[in-house]
């Protein structure tokens, strides 16, 4: 909450939870929201950091280390990013006797310092959240750096049990968490490894908190329901970076830039943490999400990206997305991390992106219609059969033109047919395309290995612009994996300094995203900042439009946050 006061916003809609037919409970606003507003910010019930960023973040903010990191007094496993991170981590394990922070104070080098200063601070008895996030973990014995992550935050779930609760019911305490979970439906091996898990984890706990603490079937039974209630409601906490063509991040605001080496940004986000949030467990995913969730340091922030009227449904997406994958991995992600079918409207009507994603070109040349393998034709089939005829044309004109065939039948009989275009109904070979697709799809793949090693021959590239063409005969033009090439292109034009065709090339990516994603959808800001940063290397006045567009949607997803989230974005609008 200081965060947001700080900034200078406040969430100022009110929001109720219902009861959604299919989902459980979901959270909807009282009156109509506009794009851009903030409906919710919370701190974490409980943290933990992924094992990948334990020597670059801090331990409890999640934000980047400096040089002069704080490692916890006790075990220094834990690093911290500050002081003050490292107090809040510890909770009350400073509070110390006199004796022991003489010993402590006494300690040689780095340690003694920091027990020094960490001990004056609680003398000067101010008020530090009592969090404790760490105080169980540092015993002698290092359990987290060999738990898996998930298993680590259960174990912080239950310390605020131990170090809160008086009548010892962890019962109670489970149902007042409040928080669903997907233990029935989870695969066998997922519940037997969570019990055995949960033995071990209250095993380790054991040995923190000695006799007050009782291994029986309740408890474990009880840290088998956290586990499941973990896997379903965590949120993976991110943190965005802009990376230059030669690898650099920015983290300061400014830019790497020089005039005389042409670079790209690209947008990479990073994730850190995982986290418990106890109210923003409530909001359901979409894989069309009219919400989007993000971080700033520890606390989660909720911002509408469209209009959502009064009662409607509040859902951001647990990762999954329309125009990122198609329906079927969609599902199957959902399915495998959080147990259940998505019955959200992405899953359920047909949209343009889930049709054309993963498609192939009909063979006559100047047919637009899309050409599906079965594995993603099922699962259109079932959408297609129930998508309302009148909404057809006037939702979408796009998806008309790829399915004109299919959608001029009786709807009650659709047969479709895997390898028969969806427009004009001829019929393509589609293990030879299959067969074309993979060969090209070598060359391209080279191309991205001579980008990342920043050695790129001219052979390379014009290699991969056959393959690009022989992707476009094969693939549908909307083919998210033409869009994946042209960007690669792109990328090793700018490489090389032909800045104009890099910023074609780009530009062809985007065009294809734009009919994958929404046109305003935060991935093509993404996108555009790549776009921009070429343009202006080069001197196109085009830019501006670019950085205008960006701004524009950053400020639909971050409001007054995106320069905190993406201080690049200031090196942008400062270069127009
Ligand atoms: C983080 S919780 C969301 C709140 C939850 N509905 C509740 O009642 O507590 C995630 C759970 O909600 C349900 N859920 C969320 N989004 C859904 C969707 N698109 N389709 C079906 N179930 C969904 C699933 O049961 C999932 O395990």
């Amino acid at each position: 909450m200081v965060q947001c006061i700080l900034a200078g916003e406040m969430p100022q809609i009110k929001l109720r939870s219902v009861s959604v037919p299919d989902k459980g409970r979901g959270m909807v606003p009282s009156h109509d929201v506009s794009p851009g507003s903030l409906v919710h910010a919370e701190e974490p019930y409980a943290t933990i950091i992924l094992k990948q960023c334990r020597e670059t973040h801090c331990h409890y903010c999640f934000n980047d280390l400096p040089a002069d990191r704080v490692p916890c007094i006790s075990c220094s496993i834990p690093l911290y990013c500050s002081q003050q991170c490292q107090i809040k981590a510890g909770g009350e394990m400073f509070r110390i006797s006199t004796e022991d922070s003489n010993i402590l104070k006494n300690l040689p080098g780095d340690i003694g310092k920091y027990a020094a200063e960490v001990i004056q601070y609680n003398d000067c008895e101010q008020k530090i959240d009592d969090v404790s996030e760490h105080k169980h973990e540092c015993q002698g014995v290092h359990w987290p750096a060999v738990l898996p992550s998930e298993i680590v935050l259960a174990g912080r779930v239950l310390a605020k049990f131990l170090s809160k609760s008086s009548s010892g019911d962890i019962e109670s305490f489970v149902e007042k968490l409040e928080l669903s979970h997907c233990y029935e439906h989870m695969p066998f091996e997922s519940k037997l490894d969570s019990h055995i898990y949960a033995i071990v984890l209250l095993y380790c706990l054991k040995h923190s908190y000695g006799t007050m603490f009782s291994i029986n079937g309740i408890s474990i039974s009880q840290v088998v329901i956290i586990i499941s209630q973990i896997k379903v409601n965590c949120m993976t906490v991110v943190r965005l970076k802009s990376i230059d063509a030669h690898g650099l991040s920015d983290q300061s605001g400014g830019f790497p830039f020089h005039s005389s080496v042409h670079l790209t940004s690209n947008v990479e986000q990073v994730r850190v943490g995982k986290a418990i949030y106890k109210a923003g467990s409530l909001f359901n995913h979409s894989c069309q999400p009219n919400v989007h969730a993000y971080f700033l340091s520890r606390t989660l922030y909720l911002r509408t990206t469209k209009v959502v009227a009064a009662g409607c449904q509040l859902e951001l997406s647990y990762g999954p997305q329309v125009g990122l994958w198609d329906c079927k991995d969609r599902q199957n992600f959902l399915k495998d991390e959080y147990a259940f079918h998505c019955q959200c409207t992405g899953c359920s009507e047909v949209n343009l992106s889930d049709i054309v994603l993963n498609a192939f070109h009909c063979v006559k040349p100047n047919c637009s219609g899309a050409v599906l393998e079965s594995r993603v034709l099922e699962c259109e089939k079932q959408k297609i059969k129930h998508f309302p005829f009148a909404n057809k044309v006037i939702k979408n004109d796009d998806i008309y033109e790829v399915c004109l065939h299919t959608f001029n039948q009786n709807d009650a009989s659709i047969h479709i047919q895997p390898g028969y275009c969806l427009n004009c109904g001829s019929y393509s070979d589609l293990e030879s395309s299959r067969t074309t697709v993979d060969k090209a799809l070598i060359c391209i793949k080279r191309l991205q290995d001579a980008i990342q090693s920043k050695d790129i021959s001219n052979t390379s590239i014009s290699d991969a612009l056959r393959s690009l063409h022989l992707l476009r005969s094969n693939l549908h033009a909307y083919n998210k994996v033409i869009a994946e090439a042209e960007d690669n292109i792109a990328q090793a034009f700018c490489l090389v300094g032909e800045l104009q065709l890099s910023v074609d090339h780009c530009k062809a990516s985007i065009q294809i995203l734009e009919k994958l994603y929404d046109p305003d959808d935060i991935v093509i800001a993404y996108e555009l900042v790549k776009l921009s940063s070429v343009q202006l290397s080069l001197g196109d006045d085009s830019a501006v439009d670019s950085i205008n567009r960006i701004g524009a949607i950053f400020s639909r997803y971050y409001g007054l946050h995106a320069d905190l989230v993406f201080p690049y974005l200031q090196y942008l609008r400062r270069e127009i």
